[in-house]
């Protein structure tokens, strides 16, 4: 036994990403304490009521039997799992027929992040202890992994996490669309013209920023920016700090009338927003759209050029690369295995 537990923390820790880390997590409770249903919850930050998603849960069918269920945003929360997310306390249920449903939170830097669920049909005190033990270890190893992640000055994700990022909203994309074609959906009516963007932004002549009133400044200026972007874009857009002054948001699918309008409010906030000594601040905007089967390096190298016509354009704008292209005014980016040679 304790053999069996020492090895089931050494895989808990052995996991470098938080969506392998919450596998290895439920499968570890699922292998010490027979449950019929894990989820890991988790709250997803942004302006207005709190947002909670499911992330992650391992339902048991039958011994030997089970399956994992997806991500999913929940609207409006369990009663209890809302108290234990708001008193970061565990809370305890049993039904008539004696099935128990406890939710243990997640606390993370001393603020609730989210908070475990277990229904199973009842924890003796040994097991009560290894839950416990099983879920802090997965706080303490989702401490230091969320810190890997994160940019240190903003808190955005940083330029590493990336490509992984966006690969996951790749495959998730194109799970859509293939399980739309199996079930035989129309796909046009299936996304009415919905697809993932990816913006890339650039603040307007940083460097003079610096030079004049310092470097201090400067750092306050990303950080005040970044604040902004988080509480003006979806819990489920994603948020990076690219390098010095340069942000990449992608985008949960949506049209292009939609985006474009919220882009265009982005810049008008960030013109509206006062920061310490500077009287105006301006943002350029680079935006691409992103299909299921392209290269993140793809995507990137269309905002990038739709934000440096952009930039060349007066600057303070949003540049839209499909638009650009389309105009003739940018020239269209040609993959290698596109080249015909002969
Ligand atoms: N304060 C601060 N400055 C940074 C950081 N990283 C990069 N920078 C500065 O960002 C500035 C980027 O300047 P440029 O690339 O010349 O661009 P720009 O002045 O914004 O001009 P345009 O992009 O053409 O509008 C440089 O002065 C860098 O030193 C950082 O973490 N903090």
């Amino acid at each position: 036994m304790q053999e069996e537990l020492l090895n089931s923390v050494i895989k808990i820790t052995k996991t470098r990403d938080i969506d392998s880390l919450e596998y290895s997590l439920l499968s570890t409770i699922q292998e010490f304490i027979n449950c019929q249903r894990i989820s890991v919850f988790k709250i997803i930050q942004g302006q207005g009521p709190c947002t909670v998603e499911r992330s992650l849960t391992l339902r048991v069918h039958d011994v030997g039997e089970y399956e994992w269920l997806d991500r999913v945003i929940i609207d409006e929360p369990h009663a209890e799992l809302s108290s234990c997310l708001q008193s970061a306390c565990s809370i305890t249920m049993q039904d008539s027929a004696g099935t128990e449903r406890r939710w243990l939170p997640i606390v993370i830097h001393e603020k609730t992040a989210g908070a475990i669920e277990v229904q199973c049909e009842g924890l003796d005190s040994a097991q009560q202890v290894m839950l416990n033990a099983f879920v802090r270890i997965y706080e303490n190893y989702l401490t230091i992994l969320r810190e890997n992640e994160r940019d240190k000055l903003t808190g955005l994700l940083n330029r590493q996490t990336f490509d992984k990022k966006l690969k996951q909203l790749l495959e998730k994309q194109m799970l859509e669309q293939n399980r739309a074609i199996r079930d035989g959906s129309d796909l046009r009516s299936l996304h009415r013209g919905a697809t993932s963007w990816l913006a890339m932004v650039d603040i307007d002549h940083f460097k003079s920023v610096n030079d004049t009133y310092g470097h201090v400044c400067g750092d306050e200026v990303l950080l005040i920016l970044s604040q902004r972007m988080q509480e003006f874009f979806r819990s489920t857009d994603l948020l990076f700090r690219f390098g010095g002054e340069e942000f990449v948001i992608v985008f949960e699918p949506t049209d292009y009338e939609s985006i474009k309008q919220r882009m265009e409010q982005f810049l008008n906030l960030v013109r509206k927003t006062s920061f310490p000594f500077i009287k105006k601040l301006t943002v350029s905007v680079g935006l691409a759209r992103i299909s299921p089967y392209d290269f993140p390096i793809t995507v990137l190298e269309n905002a990038d050029k739709a934000l440096y016509y952009a930039k060349e354009h007066g600057r303070d704008q949003v540049g839209f690369y499909e638009d650009l292209i389309s105009r003739k005014q940018i020239k269209q980016h040609i993959e290698s295995s596109d080249i015909d040679l002969f």
